[in-house]
C-alpha cells in the first residue's frame, strides 16, 4: 500500500488528497492553518460525489483522508510527499528541508508548484534524484492532465514512477522535457492571461465579453483540437500571414498588470476572499462552484465518449 502525504490544504489540497485516496493510496494531509484543515475535511464528501459521477476507478474511499497535526506526523513512513504550500520559493525550500529531515531515504518528494523550477527545490534536499514536479491543474479532482517535471538532478526512475502513478489513477501524465519556469501549461495560460488583461485595460473589450470570446471561441475549440493540430486545421500559410503582422502587436509586458495589484490591495483575491475582478453575491459562491463542477463533469464525459 502506497502512503502519500499532502502538505498544504488550500485551493488545491483537498481535491488532490481525495483523488489519491480514491486511487487506493493511504493519504495523510496537514496544514499549518486549522481553518484550512476544517475546510478541506468539509469539502471531501462533495468531491467524492463528483469522482463517482466521473466514473473514476474507485480503489479506495475518496473521503478516507487522515488529517495529521504536524508535517512530521503526516510524512512518517510515506512513499510520496506532495508539497502544496503557497507559490513562494523560500517557503517551499523551507518545507522541502523539513520534509527531507522527516522522511525515509526511498520517499519521493513532489511539488505542485505552478512553475518554480524543480531544480531550485531539489537543491535543498539530501537526495535530489527523488524530487519531481507533479503539477496538477485547478480544480484538481476534475482536470485529468498532470504535468510531470524533472529537475536537473531528478532520476529517470523517479520520473517514471510518477508517470506510472498518474496513469494508475486513470489520469493523463504529460512529461515536460526541460525544467523551464512555468513548465508548459502555465507558459501557455499566462500568455493568454497577459494578453487578456491588456485588452481589457486598454478598453478593447469588457471583461465578461473577453470571457465569452475565449471560452466559446478558443477554449471550446482547443478542448477538441490542441494548438499544434489547430495550426494544420487553419492552414500554415494563413498562420504565417497573420502572425507576421500580429506577433509584433502582442503584449510583451514583463511586469504584472497594475489592475491585479490594485484588487489585491483591496483584499479582492478572487473566489477565496469572496470578490476579485468580479463581485459575487453573498451565498452565490457555493452554487457557482457546484454549477461549474457539474459542467466540468458533463464536458469531460462528453470529451471521453467514443
Ligand atoms: N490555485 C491554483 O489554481 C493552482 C495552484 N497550484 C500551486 O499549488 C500550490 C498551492 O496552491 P494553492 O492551493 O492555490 O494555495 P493556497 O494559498 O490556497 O493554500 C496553501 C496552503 O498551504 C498552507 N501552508 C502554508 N505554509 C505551510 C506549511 N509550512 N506547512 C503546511 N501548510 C502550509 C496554507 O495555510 C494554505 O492553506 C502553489 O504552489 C500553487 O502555485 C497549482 C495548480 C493550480
Ligand atoms: C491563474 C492560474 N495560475 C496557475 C494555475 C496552475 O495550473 O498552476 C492555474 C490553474 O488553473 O490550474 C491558474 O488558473
Amino acid at each position: 500500500m502506497t502512503i502519500a502525504a499532502v502538505i498544504g490544504l488550500g485551493t488545491m489540497g483537498a481535491g488532490i488528497a481525495a483523488v489519491l485516496a480514491r486511487g487506493g493510496l493511504t493519504v495523510r494531509a496537514c496544514d499549518t492553518a486549522p481553518a484550512a484543515v476544517e475546510r478541506a475535511r468539509g469539502e471531501l464528501p462533495a468531491i467524492a460525489g463528483l469522482l463517482d459521477r466521473l466514473g473514476t476507478p474507485a480503489r479506495g474511499d475518496a473521503t478516507a483522508v487522515a488529517f495529521a497535526g504536524s508535517l512530521e506526523e503526516a510524512v512518517a513512513g510515506a512513499d510520496l510527499v506532495l508539497e502544496n504550500v503557497p507559490e513562494k520559493l523560500e517557503l517551499k525550500q523551507q518545507v522541502f528541508r523539513q520534509i527531507d529531515a522527516a522522511v525515509g531515504t526511498d520517499c519521493i518528494i513532489a511539488s505542485d508548484t505552478s512553475g518554480i523550477p524543480i531544480t531550485k527545490l531539489q537543491a535543498v534536499v539530501s537526495r535530489p534524484e527523488r524530487v519531481v514536479g507533479m503539477h496538477w491543474s485547478n480544480p484538481p479532482h476534475l482536470i485529468p492532465m498532470i504535468e510531470v517535471v524533472a529537475g536537473r538532478q531528478t532520476g529517470t526512475a523517479t520520473r517514471d514512477w510518477m508517470v506510472a502513478l498518474i496513469r494508475g489513477l486513470g489520469l493523463l501524465p504529460v512529461v515536460v522535457k526541460k525544467d523551464v519556469p512555468g513548465f508548459v501549461e502555465n507558459r501557455v495560460l499566462y500568455a493568454i492571461m497577459r494578453e487578456a488583461l491588456d485588452l481589457v485595460e486598454e478598453g478593447v473589450i469588457e471583461p465578461e465579453d473577453l470571457d465569452t470570446c475565449v471560452s466559446w471561441g478558443i477554449g471550446y475549440k482547443l478542448a477538441i483540437v490542441g494548438p499544434m493540430k489547430l495550426l494544420d486545421m487553419a492552414g500554415l500559410d494563413i498562420y504565417q500571414s497573420v502572425a507576421s503582422y500580429l506577433n509584433p502587436e502582442l503584449s510583451r509586458r514583463a511586469d504584472v498588470s497594475g489592475a491585479i495589484a490594485e484588487r489585491i490591495g483591496r483584499g479582492r483575491l478572487g473566489l477565496k476572499s469572496g470578490a476579485g475582478l468580479f463581485d459575487y453575491a453573498p451565498g452565490e459562491l457555493q452554487s457557482l462552484r457546484a454549477e461549474r463542477a457539474n459542467r466540468f463533469v458533463a464536458v469531460r464525459k462528453a470529451l471521453t465518449e467514443d
